[in-house]
Order: structure tokens, then sequence, then C-alpha cells
């Protein structure tokens, strides 16, 4: 026999093996009733698990009624590995995401490294009869007739390694899950209702960034560093037993960017925005309420501190709390101190990062109790437009980084005190830089005129 036959031989055996086999498979399918069947597939996936030297962890979607989180963290870690798979991936983005997210899907399989331990993630999904579990598609309990999806993730690596997939990795995928979600979740800004509540949040967009903040550079660089510093500060601030919170004071006259700083903060942390106007809060119980409705990770924000409410000197309250009636009384309007324990005594036990920004264009009006250490950590001073904040202005409106007129404006700046909104406006009153600089070069002169008189 030529070996030209031999292998025609040996392929049409295996084909007839095969077809074989198929034809076994499915007359037991049709003959043997379905819970035989996975009976005894059960139990031989069981012998092959005996003899294996693979560990594999099932994580179910949901655990009777509740959400499961390690499969909901199983699933975001695992968009971020998607592109790893080989034929196909599931895409979906709600509109609180900022972008789109990518996961597994069925009968894939990915391959993670974690310390040198590799581990495969599949995806499972297979109907099961509802029974007496919790039917979350029909909000109810099943009775057999009807199936349900069961999604889980399979994760699988050596037996040795049980371990560190157990203590280390499992909980480094529950981290990552969390500041993925975290960073890809929409800004939202929330105000104050007139029933004294917080109306649900709308996306925030303003586009505002450190980037395109017009602000001295050093400044800018302390602040970003700061929001890093608390933001990654969570085991200091727990070894301590302070609080997680800042408070920042923003400082400066009008237009001089104190509402773009707290917009570039929000935009840089992911930080919802609650804007609180201070004037449509009736009492300190009210304002104590809406400070515990905030979410974790956001910022609070209090415009215009000093002319918003006429807040009480905290020593003065403190002597008119000797009254029991007094103190009833003090509940029924918002004070000072009201602001300030609602602030601390709330924050201290939610064990989250929280930040406040108070803005004020007159930080001499406001109240010593307020500017105490400790109650506003850094305060930021918003000044009169710098040449650095021009040329960052310069960039973001006209796109240019240098000018033969640079050096007048920087001249000029030095002498004329305008604010980063004034030339703001005035680059965005042309369309071409060579009409635009002139005219900012005439406008600068004016002022500096009138100033002068
Ligand atoms: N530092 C800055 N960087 C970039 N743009 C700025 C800056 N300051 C002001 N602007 C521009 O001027 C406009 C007004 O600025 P913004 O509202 O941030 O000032 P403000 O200090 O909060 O003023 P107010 O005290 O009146 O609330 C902004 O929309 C922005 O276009």
């Amino acid at each position: 026999m030529s070996n030209n036959t031999n292998s025609t031989v040996i392929v049409s055996a295996v084909a007839s093996v095969a077809a074989s086999a198929m034809l076994i498979r499915s007359v037991t399918n049709e003959l043997l009733p379905s819970e035989v069947i996975d009976y005894f597939s059960s139990k031989l996936n069981s012998l092959k698990r005996h003899f294996s030297s693979q560990f594999t962890v099932a994580i179910e979607e949901d655990q009777g009624m509740m959400w499961n989180q390690v499969y909901e963290a199983a699933e975001v870690y695992l968009s971020t590995k998607a592109s790893l798979a080989r034929h196909r991936v599931r895409a979906t983005k709600s509109e609180n995401d900022k972008t789109l997210a990518f996961g597994i899907d069925k009968d894939e399989e990915i391959f993670d490294d974690f310390e040198g331990v590799k581990v495969t993630w599949s995806f499972i999904r297979v109907f099961e009869p509802v029974t007496n579990r919790y039917d979350y598609s029909n909000g109810g309990f099943g009775n057999g007739s009807s199936k349900r999806v069961v999604k889980s993730y399979e994760l699988t690596f050596h037996k040795k390694h049980k371990e560190k997939i157990f203590n280390s990795y499992l909980p480094f995928v529950l981290e990552r899950a969390k500041a993925i979600k975290e960073a890809n979740m929409a800004v939202n800004l929330y105000t104050v209702d007139n029933e004294n509540e917080w109306i649900p949040g709308v996306p925030f967009s303003h586009p505002m960034s450190f980037k395109t903040l017009a602000i001295d550079a050093d400044l800018k660089k302390e602040i970003i560093e700061d929001l890093d510093k608390f933001v990654n500060g969570k085991e200091f601030y727990k070894r301590t037993g302070k609080a997680w919170k800042r408070g920042y004071l923003l400082y400066g006259p009008p237009g001089t960017g104190k509402t773009s700083l707290i917009a570039a903060m929000a935009n840089y942390l992911n930080y919802d925005i609650y804007d609180l106007d201070l004037t449509a809060v009736g009492t300190n119980r009210e304002l104590k309420n809406l400070v515990l409705n905030m979410s974790n990770r956001s910022i609070l924000v209090i415009e215009d501190i000093d002319c918003t409410i006429k807040l009480q000197n905290r020593e003065e309250e403190e002597e008119e709390k000797e009254d029991n009636t007094e103190r009833d009384k003090k509940d029924s309007k918002v004070t000072l101190s009201g602001l300030l324990n609602a602030i601390d005594g709330l924050w201290s036990c939610c064990g989250e990062a929280r930040i406040m920004v108070f803005t004020t264009n007159h930080k001499d009006k406001l109240d010593p109790a307020l500017l105490r250490p400790g109650r506003m950590d850094m305060h930021i001073h918003l000044s009169y437009c710098t040449f650095s904040a021009f040329q960052q202005l310069a960039f973001n409106y006209l796109g240019i980084s240098d000018h033969c007129l640079f050096h007048e404006i920087e001249e000029l700046l030095e002498e004329v005190q305008v604010t980063p909104a004034e030339i703001a406006g005035e680059l965005q009153k042309k369309n071409n830089v060579e009409d635009c600089l002139p005219e900012l070069v005439k406008f600068l002169h004016n002022k500096k005129m009138v100033e002068e008189k």
C-alpha cells in the first residue's frame, strides 16, 4: 500500500470515528432525558478535574437575591483585556459611561499574567430551569417550567497558585475594577430644588481642564500635586484617623477663573459637583440632610461664601448654645457652625474622599473660623492675568505660542490689572491673530490710561 493510500485510510478512519461519535451523541441526546445526560457529563467533568492540575473558580452573576460583586469586578476588569480575545467581543456603553466597554463573549478565553502566574478567564452562558431561585429577568420565583440565563466567569490556573490567586489576584481584580469604573464615569452636576433636595444630576459639560486653565504654571502644578496626594491618600487618612476630606478656598477678583478651576478639578478627578446655594437652604437640619445625601468622590461647591449668607461668628454661637431653646432655634436657620458641623461631622464617618470648595471675591470679609487651619486646607489666590496665563489663553483661543507683540503684551500685563476673563473676551472678538493681537494691545493701553487717571 502506498503512503498516499495509508493517509487516505487514516483520514477516512478518523472521519468515520468522528461521524460515529456525532451519531452516538445525537442518538444519546434524543434517547436519554437531558437530566441523565447532565448527570453523566457532570460526573465526567468531576473525574476530569480530579486528575487535572488545574483549578477553577466559578464566578456567577448573582448569588440568590444579590448581585455578585466579584462577577461585576471581573466584567469590568476583563473589559480592559477584551482586545486579547481571538474571535468575538461584546460592546456596551450606558448613558453614564464616558467610553465604550468591551467584554469577552461565550466560548472565548482571555489569558492574564499576574506576577508570573498564568490564568485563563472564560465566559460561560447556560440556560437553567427557574425553580426556587430568584429570577431577575421575571422579578419573582420560578416554578421550573421557564428557563433563565445563568452567566458566569471561570478563572482557571494551576492548583499550586491557589493561595496567591485568592489572597492577591482576586483582591487586585476588585481594586482595579473599582478604579476603572470610577475613571469611566461621566461627571454629574447636582443643584438644590425648592424642596431642599438634590435634583438628579445632569451631565457636567464644562470643558475646562488643567491643560486649558490659564493660571500661573507653578500654582497649577501645586494644585494638581495636592489633588493627587489627596486622592491617593486613603491609607494615610485611615492610619491617622482623619476624615478623608480636603477643603480649598479660592479667592480673587471676579473673572480670574475660580469657577473655571472648579470645573478643571472635577474633570481631572472625575468627581461629581454638588453646587450648593446656601441662600436656598432654610435650616441647619436641611443643610445636614443635603450633605448626607451627597455621593462619595464628590466636590461640594459653595460659591461667594461671603455674600450668599450672613454667617454668624462661631464663638458668638457657642455662647448662645448654653440655652437649649436657643439650640432649637439655631436649627431653624443656617449658621456657620451648622455648615462646619455638617461637613466635619458627617464626612468623618463616610470613609470616602470628599472635597469642598468655597469661593469668595473678598477673603477679608470671611469669618476667621472658616480660615482656621484644618478647615480650608489650601487657600488659592487667583489673581489678575499674568504673562504666563496670557500665553495659555493665546494658545487656547488663537493656537499660537509666540508672536512679535508678545513682548509688549508682557510689559503691559505687569502694569495693568486685567482679568483672564477680559483677555479671553478680547481674544474672541476677531477671527485672526493679526487683527486680534493689535486690538488687545490697544485695549491694554486704554486700560492703563484709565488706571493712571
Ligand atoms: N484662569 C482662566 N483660565 C481660562 N479661562 C478663564 C480663566 N479665568 C477666566 N476665564 C474665562 O472667563 C470666564 C469667566 O471666568 P470664571 O467664571 O471662571 O471666573 P470667576 O473667577 O469664577 O468669576 P466670578 O467671581 O465672577 O464667578 C470663563 O468662562 C473663562 O472663559
